[in-house]
């Protein structure tokens, strides 16, 4: 099979890539590298282009057969897409019309989708169900809920098949650190911790700890890059089985504190790791936490890497090891 993984040279897409690769399937990559990374894309095909350059995407895409898009490709932080709306509806939103226009044009029929737990907005429920409200409460979960729905009509009208899924916490490293999470700006928990263990970074800033939560910092549900990975790989053969389209939570189902993951990366890391307490980050819901039965019963997908000392032991290899050299195939719109 050979798929097409829109923001594959980016975190999470450069590891489904490696999934597919895994199981002897063929990935090309469209990336405009506006957040990946030319050490990302494992010596694939890309098409480097934009997906807002419809003209683009039709001059470089035409005529090609993919059995399937994976598509990650999205601008997805929350302060940026306050500050540029026009950024992230126009990325993420007219990005993906422009997307399915042309796998439409090409009978591409099955998309797998990038969601995110940001569509839900504040949680009215300790664990969050597929069926809990979606009221986002900023541009960036705005957007991807609007892309939900875009999906929704678009595999209502028969020719593309689509399902989202909906990451809460994504973290971790390939078993073999030969990938792993490189933002920039990074604006995650565990590799600005691990940064700052390494001197790669200044002090962690623990972003409030008066929350209304056991220990005072926010609750997250972290979720193994690869565990994504797996689920994508599921979702995408339940499309092909005649699955139609629905929104499935990615979680491992338990919450962990800010402070508890600062201690298991120390634990990981073997000493103290520099960190101070500071005011709250506007927007942060104090509990995020997935109910993941639905990805289970449905797709069949479990979990094998739910240890928070296992994501935090492969981001730790992935830290300390460095990014790989850059390879594979550009062709640009
Ligand atoms: N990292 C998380 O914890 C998390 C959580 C929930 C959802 N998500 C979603 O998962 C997806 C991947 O996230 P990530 O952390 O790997 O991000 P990332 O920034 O590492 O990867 C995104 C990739 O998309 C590319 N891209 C962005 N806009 C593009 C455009 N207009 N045209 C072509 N390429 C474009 C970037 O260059 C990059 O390679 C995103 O859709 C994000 O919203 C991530
Ligand atoms: O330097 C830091 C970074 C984060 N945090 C705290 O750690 C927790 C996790 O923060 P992350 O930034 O790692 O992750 P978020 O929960 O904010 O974001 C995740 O969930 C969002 C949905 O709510 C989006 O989907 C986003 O892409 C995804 O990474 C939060 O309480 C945050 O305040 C810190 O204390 N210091």
């Amino acid at each position: 099979m050979h798929f097409l993984v829109t923001g594959g040279a980016g975190y999470i897409g450069s590891h489904l890539v490696r999934a597919l690769l895994a199981r002897e399937d063929e990935a090309t990559i469209v990336d405009d590298f506006s957040t990946g990374h030319r050490w990302a894309i494992q010596g694939r095909e890309v098409i480097e282009v934009d997906l807002r350059d419809l003209a683009g995407l039709r001059r470089t895409l035409a005529g090609r057969h993919f059995d399937g898009v994976f598509h990650f490709a999205a601008k997805s932080l929350v302060g940026e897409s306050q500050a540029q709306p026009l950024l992230y509806w126009q990325n993420n939103v007219a990005g993906t019309a422009n997307l399915l226009q042309v796998a439409n044009d090409n009978g591409w029929g099955r998309v797998v989708f990038s969601s995110t737990a940001a569509v839900y907005g504040n949680p009215e429920t300790p664990r969050i169900t597929e069926a809990h409200p979606t009221q986002p409460i900023n541009v960036y979960g705005e957007t991807k809920l609007a892309v939900e729905r875009l999906l929704r009509d678009v595999s209502g009208a028969g020719k593309v098949a689509a399902c989202s899924l909906r990451y809460f916490n994504a973290a971790g490293a390939a078993d073999d650190a030969s990938l792993g999470e490189a933002h920039e700006p990074e604006t995650h928990l565990i590799p600005n911790a691990l940064r700052a263990a390494s001197g790669n970074a200044p002090a962690l800033t623990v972003f409030g700890d008066d929350y209304d939560t056991p220990d005072g910092t926010c609750l997250r549900d972290y979720i193994h890059v690869e565990d994504l990975a797996d689920a994508h790989l599921l979702a995408m053969d339940h499309l092909a089985a005649g699955g139609g389209f629905a929104a499935y939570n990615l979680g491992s189902g338990a919450g962990y504190s800010v402070r508890q993951v600062l201690d298991v990366c120390e634990q990981v890391v073997g000493r103290p790791i520099p960190h101070s307490i500071g005011a709250r980050r506007a927007g942060d819901p104090p509990v995020l936490v997935a109910a993941t039965e639905l990805a289970q019963d449905c797709l069949g997908w479990t979990p094998r890497r739910a240890s928070l000392r296992a994501i935090v032991e492969s981001a730790w290899a992935w830290e300390q090891k460095g990014r790989p050299a850059a390879g594979g195939l550009t062709r640009r719109a």
